[in-house]
């Protein structure tokens, strides 16, 4: 066992040989890690005394019975239990849960939004969440939220657990470092991190300031799609998720513990820093992925596949091939369909799909929606390529080429999506979106042709 390295005032556990700093590659692994060399039990998971005078404590993100079972079992400090006092409800106000149907609010429609602006308030993870969509019920884990974030400041002795969602974090603009129970996540732009449901963690701010988009997954956790006929290789490879190595601290500070339960905030005095587990096993832990590394898959001869070719992750809802959430992407990839109009076409889809730009043009929309900015098609609203990609496509010279400088993605769900006051009224909706197709013409003039 090498040394332990000290980073980030926590102490984290030596890196695995071959993977970048701090993280361990795979997903959904069994993975086993130690910040202390012998402080995680082997052959066993509750010996009569811990090492170190730990304490074990398990965290279950699926059911005991579920198959396969997910959970994480952690030797820390203290046990979880010791850190709650009477909690209290606390209101954020711009953190709303589904079933959240604002009466004076139209969510039929086709919307689009510049992306949300920061401003001279001060705001950190739970202060600058701002949800723009909620989706399903929250009570009966069934659908989502999805949010934009801005923050400026990092959390200072205050932690969070959200007990209704596991959080998939896209970031946009800034850099984030995710200080979880168990580990250490830094994420920016281009990259994506998962943080399960119950995990507690701390945000901070490594260069600001930040922007994002979230989508809260109140259902069954995120998984690798099913690959069927593309076979083992491509898309989205597991050995490109990468899960943190052990880090903890050992500060006893006088610090509050928010938790989100069933749509509502409570908040908690505790002592010292919850992130006080040493050493942890096990196959339920917080992720991050390079979008980068994402292989995408398309029509090499002619047509347009359904965009779920492009799946990164996939929460299922029980109803199989329906999801309750997909993560899908759309980035950098070569055109090359002959005879083809090769921009999304047009369409009506009973999922509703929520878009976001990370960076740079997409090509059905090639003005209007820019990076920061978000898109929503709710459930069997018509919509497609503007007047000018319809134009351009269906004009161009079909030659092989290359989409460059192109990151979007779409939070694409089975239920219709509500939209927030926030979403309505303060967020910068664009009132003339819908002018976008009002100039497609009439083509058809009863005589046979391509026009
Ligand atoms: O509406 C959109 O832009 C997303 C989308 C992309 C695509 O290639 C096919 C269908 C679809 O909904
Ligand atoms: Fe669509």
């Amino acid at each position: 066992m090498n040394q332990q390295t000290k980073s980030h005032g926590l102490v984290q556990a030596p890196t695995p040989v071959g993977t970048t700093p701090g993280y361990m590659p795979g997903f959904a692994n069994d993975f086993e890690t130690e910040a202390l060399p012998g402080a995680l039990p082997q052959g066993m998971n509750s010996p009569q005394k811990c090492n170190y005078g730990l304490y074990g404590e398990q965290l279950s993100g699926t059911a005991f019975t579920a198959n396969p079972p997910e959970r994480t079992w952690t030797y820390r400090i203290r046990p979880s239990v010791k850190h709650s006092h009477r909690y209290q409800k606390i209101d954020l106000p711009y953190w709303k849960s589904a079933p959240h149907v604002d009466p004076d609010v139209i969510s039929l429609g086709q919307y689009r939004w510049d992306p949300v602006p920061h401003t001279d308030e001060g705001l950190n993870w739970l202060t600058g969440m701002r949800t723009m969509t909620t989706a399903g019920d929250v009570n009966t884990q069934v659908g989502m939220a999805s949010h934009i974030y801005l923050v400026t400041e990092s959390m200072k002795d205050e932690y969070f657990f959200s007990a209704d969602s596991e959080l998939l974090v896209v970031p946009q603009e800034g850099r984030l470092r995710f200080a979880t129970e168990l580990g250490i996540i830094d994420l920016e732009p281009k990259e994506i991190a998962i943080i399960p449901r119950g995990l507690v963690y701390r945000v901070e701010v490594l260069e600001g300031p930040c922007r994002g988009f979230v989508c809260e997954n109140y259902g069954q956790k995120f998984e690798l799609p099913g690959r069927g006929p593309i076979g083992a290789n491509c898309l989205a490879n597991p050995r490109d998720f990468k899960a943190p190595v052990a880090a903890y601290e050992d500060r006893e500070v006088p610090s509050t513990l928010t938790v989100k339960w069933c749509g509502q905030f409570h908040r908690t005095d505790i002592p010292q820093s919850p992130l006080d587990v040493v050493a942890w096993h096990g196959n339920y832990a917080p992720y991050k992925y390079d979008l980068r590394n994402y292989c995408p898959v398309g029509a090499i001869l002619f047509d347009h596949p359904d965009p779920s070719i492009f799946t990164v992750l996939t929460a299922p809802s029980g109803v199989p091939g329906t999801a309750n959430i997909d993560f899908v992407l759309f980035r950098e990839r070569w055109m090359v369909a002959e005879d083809t109009f090769r921009p999304p076409w047009y369409h009506k889809n009973i999922m509703s799909e929520l878009m976001g730009n990370i960076y740079g043009q997409y090509d059905a929309k090639p003005q209007g929606f820019v990076p920061g900015g978000m898109s929503l098609h709710n459930m069997m609203l018509p919509h497609g390529p503007d007047k000018n990609a319809f134009e351009g496509a269906s004009n161009a010279d079909l030659k092989a080429e290359k989409l460059e400088n192109t990151m979007s993605f779409m939070f694409e769900t089975r239920f219709p999506q509500h939209l927030t006051a926030f979403a309505a009224n303060e967020a910068p909706l664009q009132d003339d979106y819908i002018d976008c197709w009002t100039d497609l013409e009439k083509k058809f003039d009863g005589t046979p042709g391509k026009k």
